[in-house]
């Protein structure tokens, strides 16, 4: 575990770890004998980096926001040979680096990566798509990722509930059909999110107690949106025990297959490019990250 390729994007959270770039390169360079720097300038520049540099790198680090981690991860997961990854959080959210325990401050994430804690995660992947955090459909697409930061720190889920029954009136329920390893459901549906990581957004919206390591999707069907329902989940502890209460339904599951009338756009870790039908299956421990503290 010698040479890394560090991937920044300038432009992720405004330019958030321009100030932190000096001392992240010294960090990185005293500890691994070889680290190269790579800058994205466009969506697309992070896959073509990995796809040229993987077979010549131990490690390959992400520094920016869920978009940068998320096409550096696609790129990445196909791979027969894949570097370990590791995330230096330069975005508004970083969903997936606080799933594995990373500091948010830049350069304690670098301090932490220089520790060399190895772990394997499990990686979400939808047809041709790979997802650390989540993937959803119906009201999830209609909440803006952007709670302000300062509420959500201060009231976590609740700020997160409050946003999404906000926005209810804009989502329209429509007709899911869905199969799991030992569930299947036909009916009327408002929101599907499928979760591998623990974070949305920044906050541990929907499942709190997920674990990224357990080789398995935590699967959270709302039924009808109604304040009472998100009253009702957020008193809930969600603690990976199968639950079907009147308005929503949690399960776990290795695979499922989804479709949706009318077809519903879908959100992949923030990243809205598909739609449905779609076939969600986990890929356990697939990357090897370099991790914080994942308790
Ligand atoms: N130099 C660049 N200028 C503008 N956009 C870029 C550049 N390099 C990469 N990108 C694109 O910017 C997109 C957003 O990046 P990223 O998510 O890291 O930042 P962010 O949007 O500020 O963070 P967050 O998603 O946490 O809010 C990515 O999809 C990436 O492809």
């Amino acid at each position: 575990m010698k040479r890394v390729a560090i991937i920044f994007n300038p432009a992720s959270g405004k330019g958030k770890l321009d100030q932190y770039k000096d001392k992240i390169m010294s960090e990185l360079t005293d500890t691994f004998a070889e680290v190269n720097v790579y800058y994205t300038e466009q969506p697309g520049d992070g896959k073509e980096i990995v796809e040229r540099v993987a077979n010549e790198v131990d490690i390959i680090i992400a520094a920016g926001g869920d978009g940068t981690v998320n096409e550096i991860v696609n790129a990445l997961c196909p791979l027969e040979n894949r570097p370990a990854f590791a995330i230096i959080p330069g975005g508004t959210s970083n969903d997936f680096s606080r799933a594995v325990g990373m500091n948010q401050n830049p350069l304690k994430a670098t301090e932490q990566l220089t520790e060399m804690t190895l772990e394997k995660v499990d990686v979400g992947q939808t047809d041709k798509n790979y997802f650390l955090n989540f993937w959803g459909i119906g009201l999830i697409t209609h909440v803006a990722s952007n709670v302000d930061s300062q509420i959500k720190d201060r009231y976590g889920r609740f700020a997160y509930y409050l946003r999404t029954a906000q926005t209810m009136g804009k989502a329209q329920p429509f007709h899911l059909k869905l199969e799991a390893d030992n569930f299947s459901f036909d009916d009327e549906a408002a929101m599907l999110v499928v979760g591998n990581g623990t974070f949305t957004a920044g906050v541990q919206a929907f499942f709190p107690k997920g674990d990224v390591q357990d080789g398995m999707l935590d699967v959270l069907l709302i039924k009808e949106t109604s304040v009472q329902v998100f009253w009702k989940m957020l008193q809930s502890k969600m603690a990976n025990q199968p639950t079907q209460e009147e308005g929503y339904i949690y399960f776990q599951t290795k695979k499922l297959s989804v479709s949706a009338t009318p077809e519903q756009l879908v959100d992949c870790d923030g990243e809205r490019r598909c739609s449905t039908p779609s076939d969600i299956t986990v890929l356990p421990k697939h990357l090897t990250m370099l991790v914080g503290n994942l308790n």
